[in-house]
């Protein structure tokens, strides 16, 4: 069990807070959606309005892509979300992250620099050496408790969601402790449970496949999107040119051998698609699985009515859902509606939960709602369904191991 909030004397104390805002980018290089800021709001509210003096930690895209830009704007959007003054400061552990962080009164917020500027930060190490890095070793004598709410980063051993907590009593906010009480505690939830499994991330999907069907987990995982398609392949079905050479594109082409492993050894609980829709004479078509292969450049965008059938009847009976990535293209409304029909169906089970950024955008985008829980986690959700550890979890359990560093 981890401290949370209700654990931390808030007033007076400095507190260094790392949140996951990791958003798109427009092409003026501003945040283009806030929904990740929204989801901080409650823990940042409180603790300005106890009379913390909050530093906040946070990366934004990756060394070298589009998104990897400042956190300004981020600083910016937050300040409108919380209807609070919130400084951003172009540094993270330098002199100047130090004075700007001991300059803060009680209640005042700021920003620091993206952390992932910082090249240490983009890298996984263990829990005592990520302590030692020039940004835990900066920043920390300056703090006096460091809080996570960074669930959707909780999969990544970087200094700021492992080092800190080495070093100072750590605490989980609002949304890594909601996220925790719901996803910690899988193995608790109503049976049978089924996991549906579609989106682009076909490795991270073969994994939890087979991570959930060999830990008895999962009683059903059901496939859908570019994962379905592979399964296809994999149970020998001709899904044409366009779709074959798109996982080849992806680099997928080897994940066909394991999907088709995993269906030897529990083929009896994975369920693929029954038929799959392409886009002829510009207009959503549907086949059966028997009368693929489509025609000439007819690639499989989204599950079919038949699959969509199979799959609501299997889900009738489930006590709970896991649902993690589209299933289909949803961002074309001629595809959108596997998605919307199937994610609408597992609104009805007892519990259902779903994992994923993009999922999450998708039911926004397609007005669907209803779910027991909407997880913030990508990545970091899909480890903890399979029941796996988090190193940022981990490392605020464990509580600090080592002192301080001193201010100098
Ligand atoms: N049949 C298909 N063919 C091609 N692309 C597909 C198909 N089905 C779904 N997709 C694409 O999958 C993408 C989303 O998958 P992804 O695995 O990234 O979702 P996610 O797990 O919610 O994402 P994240 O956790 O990274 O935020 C969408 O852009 C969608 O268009
Ligand atoms: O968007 C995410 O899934 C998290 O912010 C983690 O980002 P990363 O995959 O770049 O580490």
């Amino acid at each position: 069990m981890t401290d949370t909030l209700d654990d931390l004397d808030v007033e007076g104390t400095t507190v260094g807070v790392r949140i996951d805002v990791n958003s798109p980018i427009g092409d003026d290089g501003m945040l283009a959606d806030d929904a990740r800021l929204r989801a901080h709001v409650d823990t940042l509210s409180e603790l300005i309005e106890r009379g913390g003096r909050v530093a906040v930690l946070a990366h934004q895209g990756r060394p070298g892509g589009d998104e990897f830009v400042s956190l300004e704007s981020h600083a910016d959007r937050l300040s409108e979300l919380l209807s609070h003054p919130v400084d951003y400061v172009d540094a993270t552990f330098s002199n100047a992250a130090r004075e700007a962080v001991s300059a803060l009164e009680n209640g005042d917020c700021i920003v620091l620099e993206n952390t992932r500027f910082y090249s240490e930060e983009y890298m996984e190490f263990e829990p005592e050496r990520a302590a030692r890095t020039h940004l835990v070793q900066g920043l920390a004598p300056v703090l006096d408790a460091y809080v996570n709410d960074a669930f959707a980063a909780a999969h990544r051993s970087q200094p700021s969601l492992v080092g800190f907590p080495t070093v100072l009593p750590g605490y989980a906010g609002r949304v890594m402790e909601s996220e925790l009480d719901t996803l910690g505690s899988i193995e608790e939830t109503p049976e049978p449970r089924i996991y549906v499994l579609g989106g682009a991330k076909v490795p991270d999907s073969i994994d939890v496949a087979w991570s959930v069907l060999e830990k008895g987990l999962a009683d059903h995982v059901l496939t859908a999107g570019v994962v379905g398609n592979v399964f296809l392949i994999a149970d020998g079905v001709d899904l044409g040119d366009a779709s074959s050479d798109f996982i080849y594109d992806q680099g997928y082409w080897d994940e066909i051998d394991r999907a088709a492993d995993l269906l030897d050894a529990y083929g009896e609980q994975v369920a693929l698609p029954r038929d799959v829709a392409v886009e002829r004479d510009g207009q959503r078509h549907e086949i059966g699985v028997n009368a693929l292969p489509p025609q000439d450049g007819e690639a499989a965008m989204d599950i079919g009515s038949s699959t969509l059938a199979y799959y609501e009847r299997l889900l009738e009976d489930a006590g709970t859902v896991i649902l993690n990535g589209p299933a289909g293209v949803f961002e074309d409304e001629a595809f959108e509606t596997g998605t919307r029909e199937l994610y609408n169906a597992a609104t009805a089970v007892e519990m259902s939960i779903v994992g994923g950024g993009d999922t999450a955008s998708a039911l926004r985008q397609l007005g669907v709602d209803g779910f027991s829980h909407v997880s913030t986690g990508g990545g970091a959700a899909l480890r903890m369904l399979t029941a796996e550890p988090l190193p940022a979890v981990t490392a605020l359990e464990n509580g600090p191991t080592q002192q301080q560093p001193a201010d100098d």
